[in-house]
């Protein structure tokens, strides 16, 4: 029978707003990690991932509901757990060595088996003769091999890690997630069961055996699939790319539902919907390409062609089907009338059709214009409107939706932007002309 080593039920989690209030973070999160086994948390940015970890980890308090490490309430933090992040954590003044010890240390492990176990963590993760290096000798990839030592050093029996491989290049990342997998899989490793935050779908199916897909504001499980591939998994498979498929469906499908439907008629702010976070430039880039390819290609042919993988392919197809650009059905993108036009167009008239696209497609868009024809002066200032999303989304996401907006209408020329008041306004021919 499988053992539960982590057992979540209906963990609720709220922090102060920044603009007064409660901010819900975490709602009615249930789920149990099982001995052996490795579940990838896949979800929005702010959709509440590295706070649930924290939570397992036991370096939050739930403000409802319940964690438990094998069968004990988690009230502090979690003997059990080791946390691997993203951006290292090492002490720049501490050898490889003394790094890899300092979990130990914090544990009241004596100095003399510290050694010896921080020496086999060292070998175990193929750093041997580097122990008494610093780490600004060493590359990303061998600094996050000293920071597997260090969460693997204490030999925890559940492995955190918080998108440990996303500081680091391709080829180094792919290598440090066949050897995490090998040394999960090794029968003499203590640690054999993990808890992943990934923005990565790939990482997520080629690491885990059960996706959890979270939802964004507040974060709840939305969907759990199982990756059932025998390892070594290969991104070419056909299982693997459908498992892509439809962790990708899961994680961007919209909300449905009579209740936001009418929140939603009440502000068009509550209906801009996440904005992807991609340039003009790559979306034409992408545009003109399908339009080489006669205008239909599928993403895995896609994603080769312009050496993308197809997680970073997937905020530009998501771009591209918002403004009414492309069509995906199944695996394949399909470029539409509107963007065939787009494509072929020249310098100014693209920038007019994508005016009309944005404005069409984009409610935030849409709704900066709006703001900004009835104000005062053709003038809005850019903390306004970030309070006014985060009524709604989480605050990073907001800068980072405006952020995107703010390109895009600027690229249109709907408005202009001054960084140093931070304000948006009209472009001066539609200003009012009292305006400063
Ligand atoms: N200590 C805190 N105090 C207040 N708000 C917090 C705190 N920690 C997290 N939050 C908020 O909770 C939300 C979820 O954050 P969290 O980092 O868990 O999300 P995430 O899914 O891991 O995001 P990302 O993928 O961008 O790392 C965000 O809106 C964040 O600002």
């Amino acid at each position: 029978m499988n053992t539960s080593v982590i057992s979540v039920r209906n963990l609720r989690k709220t922090f102060p707003a920044p603009s007064g209030g409660v901010l819900p973070v975490l709602d009615d999160v249930t789920f149990d990690l099982y001995e052996g086994e490795v579940i990838a948390l896949l979800g929005k940015s702010g959709s509440g991932k590295s706070t649930l970890l924290r939570h397992v980890a036991g370096l939050l308090t739930p403000s409802g509901g319940t964690v438990h490490y094998r069968g004990k309430p988690v009230t502090g933090p979690n003997p059990g757990t080791a946390m691997l992040f993203q951006s290292f954590a090492l002490m720049p003044w501490l050898t490889v060595q003394q790094n890899v010890e300092l979990g130990l240390q914090a544990r009241g492990v004596h100095a003399v088996e510290r050694r010896g176990r921080a020496l086999r963590a060292i070998d175990m993760v193929g750093l041997d003769g580097f122990e008494n290096a610093y780490p600004k000798e060493l590359s990303g990839g061998m600094r996050q091999r000293v920071g597997f030592a260090r969460a693997l050093v204490v030999e925890p029996d559940v492995l955190l890690m918080d998108e440990p491989f996303s500081a680091l290049d391709v080829l180094t990342a792919q290598t440090l997630r066949n050897e995490l997998l090998d040394l999960l899989a090794h029968p003499d490793s203590p640690t054999r069961t993990a808890l992943l935050v990934t923005h990565s779908i790939e990482e997520a199916v080629q690491l885990a055996d059960r996706i959890l897909v979270l939802d964004t504001d507040p974060g709840r499980v939305k969907a759990e699939l199982r990756v059932a591939l025998p390892h070594p998994r290969d991104r070419r498979d056909p299982g693997f790319e459908a498992l892509v498929e439809d962790a990708y469906e899961a994680l961007t499908g919209r909300r449905t539902g009579a209740a936001s439907d009418a929140a939603a008629a009440q502000d068009p702010l509550r209906a801009a919907g996440p904005l992807p976070d991609v340039s003009v430039e790559a979306l034409t880039g992408l545009l003109e390409f399908l339009d080489t390819r006669g205008g239909s290609t599928d993403l895995a042919a896609l994603a080769d062609a312009l050496s993308y993988a197809v997680d970073d392919l997937m905020p530009l197809v998501e771009a591209a089907q918002l403004l009414g650009y492309a069509k995906l059905t199944a695996n394949r993108l399909h470029l539409t009338v509107t963007g065939r036009g787009f494509a072929r167009a020249d310098i100014l008239p693209r920038k007019h059709l994508f005016a009309a696209a944005a404005l069409a497609n984009v409610p935030l868009i849409a709704t900066i214009r709006t703001l900004l024809l009835a104000s005062a002066g053709g003038r809005l200032r850019e903390p306004y409107l970030v309070g006014r999303l985060c009524g709604h989304v989480p605050e990073h996401a907001a800068r980072r939706q405006l952020a995107t907006a703010v390109t895009w209408g600027r690229y249109a020329e709907l408005y202009e932007y001054d960084a140093d008041d931070r304000v948006l306004l009209l472009p001066a021919e539609h200003r009012p002309a009292n305006a400063a």
